[in-house]
């Protein structure tokens, strides 16, 4: 089954110091784009990539796509203030797709079972998520006290990709949009409407990049692989 693919790309990297979309920092010497773009260049069930990017970047941008000989198709879309803003603006220009999976430029470690297990629920379920148990102990802070620890045995951290019939992926788009509703994910705005989402196993090497600490990690992880 094909599949549009969103790659929400236009943020600006604050957590990582950087003073630049973080995305544009070199990994081994490739931008952390091109290594996010490459984990899809064999998967023949992506039919295309819409890269929400801020149009600034733009000339930016075709340019690494040209200099790293990528070859799915690329369009454009214009990023927003918020994450949850860019990827409603790639769905609106996945247009006609059945399926669209949305993967944060910022991952780029994520497997084709990973992404083929995500796909095959979405196709199931109508949406899926994938995510990873988690390992450390999870309090609720307040005031530097601890004042709740929450039982670990039911929590996951979530990942990208997420897998979306595009019909319902929209719809939630739009009426999270109608009720001022801002999530940190797609699947809670899916979640919201009543929608079922399913859970697959990503992995622990799907990190994504946000602070200067995974730039460490992801240059070990390409080191070792
Ligand atoms: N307005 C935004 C914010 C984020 N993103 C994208 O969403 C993904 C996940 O966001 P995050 O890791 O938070 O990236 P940034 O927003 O750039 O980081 P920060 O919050 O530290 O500024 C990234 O690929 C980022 O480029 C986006 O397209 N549009
Ligand atoms: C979508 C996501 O990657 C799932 O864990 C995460 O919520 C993105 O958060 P961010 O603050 O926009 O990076």
């Amino acid at each position: 089954m094909k599949y549009t693919l969103v790659i929400p790309a236009a943020g600006q990297g604050k957590r990582m110091g950087a003073g630049k979309n973080k995305l544009l920092l070199p990994v081994r010497s490739v931008p952390l784009i091109i290594h996010t773009l490459r984990a899809f260049e064999q998967d023949a069930q992506c039919e295309k990539i819409v890269l929400v990017i801020n149009p600034e970047e733009k000339a930016l941008f075709a340019r690494l796509l040209q200099e790293y000989r990528v070859q799915k198709p690329v369009l454009f879309a214009a990023g927003g203030a918020e994450r949850q803003d860019s990827v409603y603006q790639g769905v609106l220009m996945a247009e006609s797709a059945e399926y669209i999976l949305v993967h944060d430029g910022a991952r780029p470690f994520v497997t084709q079972q990973v992404i083929d297990e995500v796909l095959h629920m979405a196709i199931e379920c109508g949406a899926a998520t994938c995510a990873v148990p988690v390992k450390d102990t999870v309090k609720r802070v307040q005031d530097g006290m601890a004042v709740e620890t929450i039982d670990r045995s039911s929590l996951w951290s979530v990942q990208t990709p997420q897998g979306f019939r595009a019909g319902i992926l929209l719809a939630a788009h739009e009426a999270a949009k109608q009720a001022a509703f801002l999530g940190t994910d797609d699947a809670s705005l899916v979640e919201r409407m009543g929608e079922r989402v399913a859970v697959t196993l990503g992995s622990y090497y799907n990190i994504k990049v946000t602070t200067p600490d995974d730039l460490i990690v992801a240059e070990s992880f390409l080191n070792n692989a």
